[in-house]
């Protein structure tokens, strides 16, 4: 039942069953594409865990990596110790094998939306699912990871993104993100009203948003080159504690500038397929904007990260990022 919740939700069919059980727990379906998971008996690092695919519909690998930890937990091969509360994020556009229908939903999660319009309906049911979720497991550490896939090939083809938060990001996580096969991280400056952010700003948990690999239709996913990541979501859903690497050797990053795109007479200037991470030099123009002006790289060399010059107006067109130290101090389990 559980392994066939991701067809049957982009199939628009009706579950057999709203509930059930699983070895070690039970499973309800509390809306489209929101799936909750309550274990019989919490284990001892539990966390109340989310795990969010399909923001952008057209970002297959996770939602396949997904199906099959979820696969594991039913066979018993894996036995669930932790709440999880598993979002499947724009149906629609996963039926359409797009990044969105109307608008990107990856914009819409802060709490004074004004928007209207499927994706800024989506962004509030997933918003109330994760409160609720949060509210009902207030004494367990929180953590949301949303899975994406990038447009773009990757000098680091696995990265995460380190939203903006007050909170701090736990040293530990570095540790863990290394130990499932993470390259890099990449810390934004600023609130960007991603779903991981909305986790991390709201309800100060542990949350990333993470890109493994290139988009690519379904079936065409290297699900291999995931595995050590897929090891880390199963030790999350039995709540143990996952493989650690060594979070000193992950690149680290942090946003120097944000392009936006600002008229419809914006370009960027480079070849449309460059990797990830690409390095511009110092007087090297990055893009034009007949409204801004053009983005010149000044002193420092900074790299190109998520560049998209066909974004709505308004929106981010790129990140311009520069290196950084991951962990301010080192602890004394990692010396
Ligand atoms: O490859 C791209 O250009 C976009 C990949 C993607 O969807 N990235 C996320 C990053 C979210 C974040 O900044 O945390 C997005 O743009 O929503
Ligand atoms: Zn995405």
């Amino acid at each position: 039942m559980l392994a066939d919740w991701l067809t049957v939700s982009l199939d628009q069919g009706q579950p057999n069953s709203l509930q059930g059980t699983i070895p070690g727990g039970r499973y309800s379906i509390e809306g489209s594409g929101i799936l909750s998971l309550t274990p019989d008996q919490l284990s001892d690092d539990a966390r109340a865990v989310v795990l969010s695919v399909g923001i952008h519909g057209n970002e297959t690998a996770p939602i396949e990596l997904l199906g099959e930890c979820l696969a594991r937990l039913e066979a018993g091969v894996n036995r669930l110790g932790a709440p999880l509360l598993v979002i499947l994020g724009n149906l629609e556009a996963i039926r359409r094998n797009t990044r969105f229908v109307e608008t990107n939903l990856n914009r819409l999660f802060r709490r004074d939306l004004e928007q209207q319009g499927a994706e800024a309906e989506r962004a509030r049911e997933l918003m109330t699912a994760v409160d609720r979720f949060y509210d009902r497991h207030t004494d367990l550490p929180r953590l949301h990871y949303d899975l994406h896939t990038a447009i773009r090939d990757s000098q680091y083809p696995r990265f995460v993104v380190d939203p903006f938060a007050e909170s701090r990001t736990e040293e530990q996580q570095w540790h863990w993100l290394a130990g499932a096969g993470i390259q890099a991280a990449l810390k934004q400056h600023q609130h960007s009203w991603t779903f991981s952010h909305y986790s991390k700003h709201y309800h100060q948990a542990q949350a990333f948003t993470f890109e493994l690999g290139k988009a690519l239709p379904f079936g065409h996913n290297d699900l291999g080159s995931l595995a050590a990541m897929g090891a880390l979501l199963d030790a999350l859903m039995a709540g143990r504690q996952p493989e650690a690497g060594d979070g000193r050797k992950m690149a680290g990053f942090q946003v120097a500038v944000e392009v936006f795109r600002e008229s419809e007479a914006f370009r960027l200037c480079f070849a449309d397929d460059i990797p990830n991470f690409t390095e511009f030099g110092c007087g090297e123009t990055i893009a034009e904007d007949a409204s801004a002006g053009p983005t010149v790289v000044g002193e420092t060399p900074l790299r190109v990260v998520f560049p998209n010059a066909r974004v709505e107006l308004g929106a981010r067109a790129a990140l311009l990022v520069k290196p950084t130290q991951l962990m301010t101090q080192i602890s004394s389990e990692t010396t």
